[in-house]
């Protein structure tokens, strides 16, 4: 029996029938009382006589969540959730907007989550006759769960078994409710190799607010891609140092991991300085993604491990961090860095304090969110950058916008990316390219940003989420 739908009630196609009229008259019911409101509901699409189940609720409950972030834009009016109907989890979301605005919106969820694939979402406006389909807003018509076939054609053609659908949605299921990914024991060269694919993807991604890439030195007048790729290649010996680190450490106190590595660590910023003629490409890679790759190889020099485990080796490696760096600073202590002055001065522990918590971003948001995703490698990467950039406080961002408020405007600009579509859609790709033309006029720049992206596909090319 396939998990996902285990112990789930079976109902007939009466109740099936009789449930449909139910939901129709809710919804005219509810565009009545809330004539210029847009109602939404939302239900899940599963295929045979099993409609809901205890994974389906909580599937259904976390995709209700994504949606709401898709639609943030239009104010909530009025929800109703029922999770535990026989006939299937459903909800009603009234929304102040236009029909189109929140029908493009709820498509892009469905086209641009993996769990969205498994959501069939209605909006209807009291007195607005036409229901806009995928194809009028630009989007290709549903895909079937098994193949890619448009799923009109294998419904009606009955291309095949219920069996294949229910695996398609454990699959669905699996990859996007597990917040843990596990990673098997890769050989040191592997881990190198992701860490150096985490260097040269995220250089290579196009556009990005105010960063370098293929096509523009974004607002950074002392870099090219050519100065990242010298100072990739100049990294990978660090990366092997930090992994035979990891995997050779003997002992319980992880934080004299950390020392060693750090050692290392200030050789790998001179030859990064060496390799960029001066210039500070990755010292915050150098930082993080040392970390991980030392955390890596000592968490598997014996067996599998998690993003779970590697969270809590990452947060023993580093206790004491944030105290001995920042708060232990010499008041008269010069010349500050970056990310020292902003401690002193608003208490933002940047890139240490992500560390020391064991990096919560890249392993509960980022990673999770690039799994939920689909499309080509560059489009998943981009979405992921800029969910990213909306969830961290970017001392890097803050430096060049000398204040921390950039943050919340921050927050919005992400926002309204992902309202048009994200990298999806041509609306969202035209928002992210005058974002970026922004960000270089106004001399700002997401580093610590792109540095938690180059995490993420360090991790996801470990678990298999990136091939
Ligand atoms: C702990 C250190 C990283 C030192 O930190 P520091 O105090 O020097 O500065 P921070 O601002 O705290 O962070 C440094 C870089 O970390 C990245 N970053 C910022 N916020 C975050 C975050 N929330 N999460 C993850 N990473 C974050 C960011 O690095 C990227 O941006 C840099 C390129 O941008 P740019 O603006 O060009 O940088 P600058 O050259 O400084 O500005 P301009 O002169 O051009 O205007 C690049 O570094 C990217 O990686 C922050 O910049 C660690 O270095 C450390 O401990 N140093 C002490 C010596 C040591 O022990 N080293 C070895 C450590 S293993
Ligand atoms: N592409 C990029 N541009 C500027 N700073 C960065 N830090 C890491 N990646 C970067």
């Amino acid at each position: 029996m396939i998990r996902v739908i285990q112990d789930g009630p079976t109902i007939t196609l009466n109740q099936a029938l009789d449930n449909r009229e139910w939901r129709s008259h809710r919804q005219t019911q509810l565009a009545k009382r809330y004539p210029t409101a847009v109602v939404v509901s939302v239900k899940l699409n599963i295929p045979g006589p099993i409609k809901t189940s205890r994974p389906l609720q909580d599937l259904f409950r976390r995709g209700l969540g994504c949606l709401r972030q898709y639609v943030v834009d239009f104010p909530l009016i009025d929800d109703q959730i029922l999770l535990t109907r026989p006939t299937g989890p459903e909800a009603f979301l009234v929304l102040q907007g236009t029909l189109t605005a929140v029908k493009r919106q709820a498509i892009a969820f469905e086209s641009a989550t993996v769990m969205g694939r498994l959501f069939d979402i209605d909006t209807l406006q009291a007195g607005v006759a036409t229901q806009l389909s995928r194809q009028d807003l630009g989007y290709a018509p549903r895909q079937c769960l098994i193949c890619d076939q448009p799923a009109k054609v294998c419904i009606k053609t009955s291309a095949h078994q219920l069996q294949a659908g229910y695996q398609a949605i454990q699959a669905i299921y699996d990859a996007t409710m597990q917040d843990t990914m596990v990673i098997a024991q890769p050989t040191q060269a592997t881990v190198v190799q992701a860490a150096m694919a985490g260097l040269l993807y995220e250089v290579s991604l196009q556009p990005k607010p105010g960063l370098v890439d293929p096509i523009s030195p974004g607002a950074h007048d002392d870099m090219t891609v050519m100065t990242f790729i010298d100072s990739s290649l100049a990294l990978m010996g660090y990366f092997n140092t930090a992994f035979t680190i990891g995997r050779d450490f003997a002992g319980d106190d992880l934080t004299a991991m950390f020392q060693t590595l750090r050692v290392a660590g200030r050789e790998a910023e001179q030859a990064m300085f060496a390799a960029t003629h001066g210039v500070n490409t990755h010292k915050g890679a150098i930082f993080s993604l040392g970390i991980m790759v030392t955390a890596v190889a000592y968490a598997t020099r014996l067996t599998a491990t998690t993003t779970a485990q590697l969270q809590e080796i990452m947060t023993h490696m580093l206790t004491g961090l944030v105290a001995q760096d920042l708060t232990a600073l010499a008041t008269n202590q010069q010349p500050l860095t970056a990310g020292e002055q902003q401690y002193q001065q608003y208490r933002l522990t940047g890139v240490r304090g992500e560390a020391a918590a064991g990096f919560p971003v890249v392993l509960h948001t980022a990673l999770p969110f690039l799994q939920s995703t689909t499309g080509q490698t560059t489009q998943r990467l981009l979405d992921t950058l800029m969910q990213i950039a909306g969830a961290i406080e970017d001392t890097n961002l803050i430096k060049r916008a000398g204040t921390p408020a950039i943050t919340a405007e921050m927050q919005q600009w992400v926002r309204d990316y992902f309202a048009r579509g994200g990298s999806k859609t041509p609306a969202g790709l035209a928002y992210l390219t005058a974002l970026d033309d922004q960000f270089i006029a106004r001399h700002l720049s997401i580093g610590g940003a792109a540095d938690n992206l180059i995490l993420t596909i360090f991790l996801a090319k470990l678990g298999g989420v990136l091939v």
